[in-house]
């Protein structure tokens, strides 16, 4: 039975704060918390327009982590020379619109995989290991492994939102997941996933062998305003590894 492993995003610790342009909470703080309460690694997104992460909580984390920091970004050379000089253990390219509430879908790899050779050399040759937020998508998950990259992570937003509306649409989109992650390792590629998990749906896909990394954020930012953000990372990791050792 393989470990599956908890990045925490604290994307929205940082929104908390820039709503009010104060100097808490801190995202850092938070970060430092999650780690003593069992997360595995911190998961960050430096936005293109800075709307909650800025670029000095990128650099303190990276100098006071005690576990991993995978920082996403859009693959633009402003964000590829950042990720170069900063050197997180991760990157994780994600794509991204001003206009966007949130990350919407996977990456186009498929369009772009000349593109994102180059990105994925520059990131490797300054030690960083890359990762491609990617749909469940087979064309994508070749794509994905023709540019060189070792990890991919899988966009499990359609199986949360559809989790609202109907039962038999999210069962369809996680046997996707399921179908994806196991081509996917078999291909050699490390599987994580990612982005709407919360406390009711993260089981189903904690259980997929293959999944090795969950990264999770609004759902344990929203559960801590009642619980602290300690206990609400204690009990996301509880939830996925009672799943898996369920199987
Ligand atoms: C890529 C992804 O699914 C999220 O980690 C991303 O960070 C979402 O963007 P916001 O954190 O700005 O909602
Ligand atoms: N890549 C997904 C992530 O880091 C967190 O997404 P969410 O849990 O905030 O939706």
């Amino acid at each position: 039975m393989e470990p599956i492993y908890l990045g925490v995003n604290i994307d929205h610790v940082a929104t908390l704060r820039q709503a009010r342009g104060t100097r808490y909470p801190d995202p850092i703080k938070a970060a430092l918390d999650a780690e003593q309460a069992g997360a595995d690694s911190i998961t960050l997104h430096l936005r293109e327009d800075r709307r909650h992460i800025q670029d000095h909580d990128v650099e303190r984390l990276v100098e006071l982590r005690q576990t991993k920091v995978n920082l996403e970004m859009a693959a633009t050379d402003e964000m590829v020379g950042i990720a170069c000089r900063l050197r997180p253990e991760d990157v994780c390219l994600v794509p991204e619109r001003r206009e966007e509430l949130t990350t919407e879908g996977g990456l186009d790899v498929a369009g772009q995989v000349e593109r994102l050779k180059d990105v994925c050399t520059r990131l490797d040759e300054s030690g960083v290991r890359v990762s491609l937020f990617i749909d469940a998508d087979k064309a994508q998950i070749d794509a994905a492994k023709e540019t060189g990259a070792p990890v991919i992570e899988l966009h499990t937003g359609h199986y949360a939102d559809l989790g609202e509306v109907s039962h038999w649409g999210q069962q369809q989109e996680l046997e996707r997941i399921r179908e994806a992650a196991a081509y996917a390792h078999g291909l050699g590629l490390q599987v994580n996933a990612g982005h709407g998990l919360h406390y009711h749906n993260v089981q189903p896909v904690a259980r997929i062998p293959e999944i090795v990394e969950l990264n999770i954020g609004h759902a344990i930012v929203a559960h801590a305003v009642f619980v602290g953000f300690a206990e609400a990372v204690r009990e996301m990791k509880r939830l996925m590894v009672e799943a898996r050792m369920m199987g």
